[in-house]
This record gives structure tokens, sequence and C-alpha cells, in this order.
């Protein structure tokens, strides 16, 4: 399997020492048909992303629910929690409904919050899945976060701390986007285009931040396998803002 990064505007040097250019520095890969992708080296620094890991990893009510996937129960293979604003439609995933918690009883997330919507101005997010891997073991499976209480164009950002771990997009098995991209070409050059084109990878670090948006969730899938050197604790925040 070939998983090659095709970014647009290739500017991250996560060793500079200057906080305000690293803040500024991104990587907007463009996925095509309205679907992108931004990833930030670091937005938070390193020191204060440390306080963010360690008050997350105590103070959180981390659960490991049962889920159901392909008509099967089985535990989730990451802990989770989940915080949303009042009046929030409640969310439903893999037969797995969270309790909400509030942003009150976690002051530190809305901190979080705040450092977001500085580096994407104008963004709105009113909800938070989090995700805890406690060793390599721990996963998310391919899936795209496409329920209906999202919009047909949710942008997703995901904020990480600890364990860098690898994050993988491809373009979602469904003929009519594949379809859609390559109908007027030859099968053989289809065929080598699919390898550079149709998957991407990204190391996460710690204090990083990735952004999806535009048709990500409907045309693409995303991951985080399982890493045997994976061996200490991630911890990974999505805010995603659910319609009203
Ligand atoms: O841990 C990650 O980076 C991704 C988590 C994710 O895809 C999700 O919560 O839907
Ligand atoms: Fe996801």
């Amino acid at each position: 399997m070939s998983l090659r990064f095709r970014a647009k505007e290739a500017k991250a040097n996560p060793d500079d020492d200057d906080e305000k250019n690293q803040k500024k520095q991104r990587m907007v890969v463009d996925l095509g048909n309205g679907s992108e992708v931004i990833y930030f080296p670091r937005i938070i620094k390193m020191e204060d992303s440390w306080k963010f890991f360690d008050y997350l990893n105590n103070r959180i009510p981390w659960n490991r629910p049962t889920i159901r996937v392909f008509g099967r129960s089985c535990l989730q293979p990451r802990d989770t929690c989940y915080v949303a604003g009042e009046g929030v439609t409640q969310l439903i995933y893999s037969g797995y409904r969270p309790h909400p918690y509030s942003w009150d009883d976690f002051p530190p997330l809305k901190d979080i919050l705040d450092i977001v919507l500085k580096v994407l101005p104008g963004s709105r997010f009113n909800s938070l899945l989090l995700n805890r891997y406690k060793g390599g073991n721990d996963y998310v499976g391919w899936h795209a976060d496409d329920e209906k209480l999202y919009g047909s164009t949710p942008e997703i950002a995901s904020v990480s701390f600890g364990c860098e771990r690898d994050f993988f997009l491809k373009i979602k098995p469904s003929k009519s986007s594949q379809d859609r991209r390559t109908d007027d070409e030859p099968v053989s050059k289809r065929l080598k285009k699919k390898d550079n084109l149709d998957q991407h990878s990204f190391t996460l670090k710690h204090g990083s931040m990735l952004v999806m948006r535009g048709y990500t969730q409907r045309d693409w899938i995303h991951s985080v396998p399982r890493r045997a050197k994976a061996e200490s604790t991630r911890i990974n925040l999505t805010f995603r803002h659910v319609l009203q």
C-alpha cells in the first residue's frame, strides 16, 4: 500500500522555536471535489500541551463503552467521553448514546477551544468527542463522521496530545465518489493515480491540530490504526458542530 502526502502548501517546520511562527505553520491538502484537510503541527506550546494532557488523563471520566459494529457487540477499542452545550441534539454512533457532560464540568476544555478558535476564526463548535488511546493496541477503525446531525459539510478540528500516532485517510469505497473523479480517464492511468491521490497519511504530534472540512466526511474515511511501537498514551479531542 502506498501512502503519499500531497501538500498544496507545505510550510511546516516543527523544530522552529518561534512560537508565533509555529502557530501559523500549516499544511493544506486539497483532497479534490470540495474536500480539504489542514494540518497544524503545533497550535499549543509543548509545555502547555503536557499540562493539558495530565489534566485530561486524570480528570476526564473516561469510559470504554460497548458498541455495535456490523451487528455485533464489542468493546470500543479506546476510551471515550463526550461534552456538548445545553440543548445540543443527542449524539448516537454505533448504537451508543454517550452521556453529554457540560463544558463547565471541565474548564480547561474551554481554554483549548479558545486556542482552536484563534487558529480557525469564524469556525463554530458546540460539542466535543474525546478519545484516549492507552497504548498501541487501542485504535479507531476506518469510518467517516457523517452522522446527519453534523450536516453535509461538517468541519471537525482534531487536537492531539501525548504519544504520536499515524492518521490515515482514504477515499470512500463508494462507486459514485470514485466515478466522479476518474470517469474520463483510461483504466491504466486511473490505477496509477489511485495509489498516490486516494490515500494520505499524517503523524499527529503532541500539540497539533488536524482539520477536516468540506465533503471529507461524505467522500473519505479515516482511521488511527494499531501500532505495536506506540507504548504510551495519546489523547485526542475532536471538536464538532451539531446543527440545531
Ligand atoms: O484520534 C484521532 O485522531 C481520530 C479520532 C476520530 O476519528 C473520531 O473521534 O471520530
Ligand atoms: Fe473520526
